[in-house]
């Protein structure tokens, strides 16, 4: 008899096509994929191949045209619990505070205030915002920020969290940081993480496992399975014959579309 837990992403010949007025723009073709829970699977693909679309329609936010997604054992027909998102603009509320910001999770979703304060409280330590609780998000640097957006996106205990290109817009040793900081918080809390990167290390280093996409329509081309130490050194790790050997394998399945760092 089988106690496994139920897969945290289970997609199954999943496609979409949006209709615009000028045109039907099929986004994503047949995708089936899934994730165990606590997994950590980076998604990497050329421009608009439908990363984000697919991350979307696990979130329940966008409907797909064909096949089906089931999150930790359940159908998604719609925007839910246990779903933690974070996008590659942090969108905090400029006239809250971080604390604030990270308790509007809590205050949207109708949860006991006494629970979700503590939890950000524990969250803030665990993303290294002592002492900020009361700045504003104009006195925050662009890595700090992400911070509060992640420390939003988890303040509900999702069991899954999806990233879409969160550290795009950060400066090269600020998005290391960050990185690292991922690596700590996914080991600790056991989160599933679903990441869409443009960045090839950042994917292999985070990532037990690959997605690559084609272009669009995005289908999945191949996954490969990144046998690295699940606890990570980051120099160590850059500097491993493994890394390098997935490196090019990633790039040369992503082409030299010139799309990704
Ligand atoms: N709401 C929408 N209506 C119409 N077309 C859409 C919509 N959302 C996305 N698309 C189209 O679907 C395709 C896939 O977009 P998507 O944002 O998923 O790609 P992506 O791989 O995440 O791109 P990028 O890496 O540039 O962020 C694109 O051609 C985009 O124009």
């Amino acid at each position: 008899m089988s106690d496994a837990r139920p897969l945290t992403v289970d997609a199954s010949g999943v496609s979409v096509t949006f209709a615009t007025k000028a045109a039907q723009v099929p986004a994503l073709r047949d995708v089936t994929l899934s994730v165990e829970p606590g997994e950590f699977v980076s998604i990497a693909g050329p421009s608009g191949c439908g990363k984000s679309t697919f991350l979307k329609a696990v979130a329940g936010l966008v409907k797909p045209s064909a096949g089906s997604i089931t999150l930790n054992g359940t159908p998604v027909t719609g925007p839910r619990n246990d779903v933690g998102f974070v996008f590659q603009r942090p969108a905090l509320l400029e006239w809250r505070t971080v604390e604030q910001n990270i308790w509007l999770q809590g205050e949207m979703r109708g949860l006991p205030r006494s629970a979700y304060r503590g939890k950000a409280t524990d969250l803030i330590e665990l993303t290294g915002l002592q002492g900020f609780e009361r700045a504003y998000p104009h006195e925050l640097s662009g890595g700090m920020q992400q911070r509060v957006a992640l420390c939003r996106a988890l303040l509900h205990e999702p069991q899954v969290l999806l990233m879409d290109e969160p550290f795009g817009a950060l400066d090269a040793l600020t998005r290391e940081r960050m990185n690292l900081e991922l690596h700590r918080i996914w080991e600790q809390t056991g989160v599933t993480v679903l990441l869409v990167t443009h960045s090839v290390p950042e994917a292999i280093y985070l990532a037990n496992r690959v997605v690559i996409m084609s272009p669009r329509p995005g289908r999945i081309l191949e996954q490969l399975d990144i046998a690295l130490p699940r606890v990570r050194d980051y120099g160590d790790t850059m500097a491993d014959p493994e890394f390098q050997r997935l490196t090019g394998r990633v790039r040369e399945l992503l082409g030299t579309s010139g799309e990704v760092d």
